[in-house]
């Protein structure tokens, strides 16, 4: 079908509530045991009509977080992602040429996924632009062979994460609550970080069903960790001012960071409590979101 207007996707920020490192496999990938929720904040993608070749996709990047990335073929994971999906789909026969602009309003390197979530938004953008068939299956492989982030993505719904991130299962219910993003501007490199943690392992986390309020959710997140924390912040020490400032704030109920960080989040009664607790948090060169989990 010709795209005859523009196509939209948002690409919502992922935090890891905690992330637990199993094991590590023969290639050196880590096993993880992971509760990643998404959040009300996301980039944008839109998709236009194009120019060039059949399948030719080409890429802007604009907004606050746009500068620090190129639009190559190569790095770029809304690109890669394209590239994926044509070899998938067996070619660029009748594939219409895109335009894609990529809103970057997500910090890069930053522990939530926003990458991940561009190459997801960009599988999810070109299958409604190009024909083809491709199975659920296929797809997932697809996001997995993009990054271990990217299959949770896909949907961006809270689950629980296994394997190297492939695996999901669902998450327990979750009760309303508010979360706020901090993130303090330094870019943190997820290899790295896997490098410098110690090597021990974490056994999986026994979750319920449903946490029927925050206060529950709390308590149960309170006894599991994320075993990246102490490797990021031995990499960029401002991760600990980061918590004990979140840690501070009277209406916070948990301070955690995210995946590799240097990201953390505090988890609150309410997307109104985050949101009065902002002003506070605020400090030169910090990001920090408040407000709702995505539904
Ligand atoms: C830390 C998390 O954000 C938790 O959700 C993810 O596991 C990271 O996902 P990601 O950024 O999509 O990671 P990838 O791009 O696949 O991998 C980047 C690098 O991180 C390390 N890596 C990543 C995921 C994983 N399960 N084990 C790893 O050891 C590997 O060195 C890999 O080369
Ligand atoms: N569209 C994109 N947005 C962000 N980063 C991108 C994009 N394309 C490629 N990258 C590269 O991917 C790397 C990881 O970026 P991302 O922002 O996803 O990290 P992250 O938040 O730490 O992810 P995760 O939580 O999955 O580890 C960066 O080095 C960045 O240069």
């Amino acid at each position: 079908m010709p795209v005859t207007g523009t196509l939209y996707e948002s690409a919502h920020a992922k935090i890891n509530l905690y992330l637990h490192v199993t094991g590590r496999r023969p290639d050196g990938y880590h096993l993880l045991d992971s509760l990643a929720v998404f959040t009300g904040v996301g980039d944008m993608l839109a998709l236009h009509p194009g120019h060039g070749a059949a399948g030719a996709v080409s890429l802007d990047i604009t907004g606050p977080f746009g500068a620090g990335l190129v639009a190559d073929a190569d790095s770029n994971l809304i690109l890669r992602a394209a590239r994926l999906l044509r070899a998938e789909i067996g070619g660029t026969d009748g594939l219409e040429p895109v335009h894609v602009v990529l809103d970057k309003m997500l910090p890069v390197a930053s522990g939530i996924g926003g990458g991940s979530a561009d190459a997801a938004a960009a599988l999810r953008l070109l299958l409604r632009a190009w024909p083809g068939n491709v199975p659920r299956e296929r797809l997932m492989a697809l996001a997995t062979e993009l990054g271990a982030d990217v299959p949770v993505c896909i949907d961006q719904r809270a689950a629980r994460m296994g394997g190297i991130g492939e695996r999901l299962d669902p998450a327990p219910a979750l009760p309303a609550c508010g979360i706020m993003l901090v993130n303090c501007g330094e870019a943190v490199s997820t290899p790295a970080v896997f490098r410098a943690r110690a090597p021990v392992f974490t056994p999986a986390a026994s979750l319920p069903s449903a946490w029927p309020d925050v206060a529950a959710m709390v308590r149960d997140l309170s006894g599991l960790t994320n075993d990246l924390q102490d490797a990021a912040c031995a990499i960029c020490p401002t991760i600990r001012t980061v918590l004990d400032v979140l840690e501070g704030v009277p209406d916070c109920r948990l301070a955690r960071m995210s995946g590799s960080g240097a990201t953390c989040f505090a988890l609150f009664d309410s997307p109104q409590a985050a949101q009065d607790a902002q002003a506070a948090v605020e400090r030169p060169g910090w990001w920090v979101w408040a407000g709702p989990l995505h539904a």
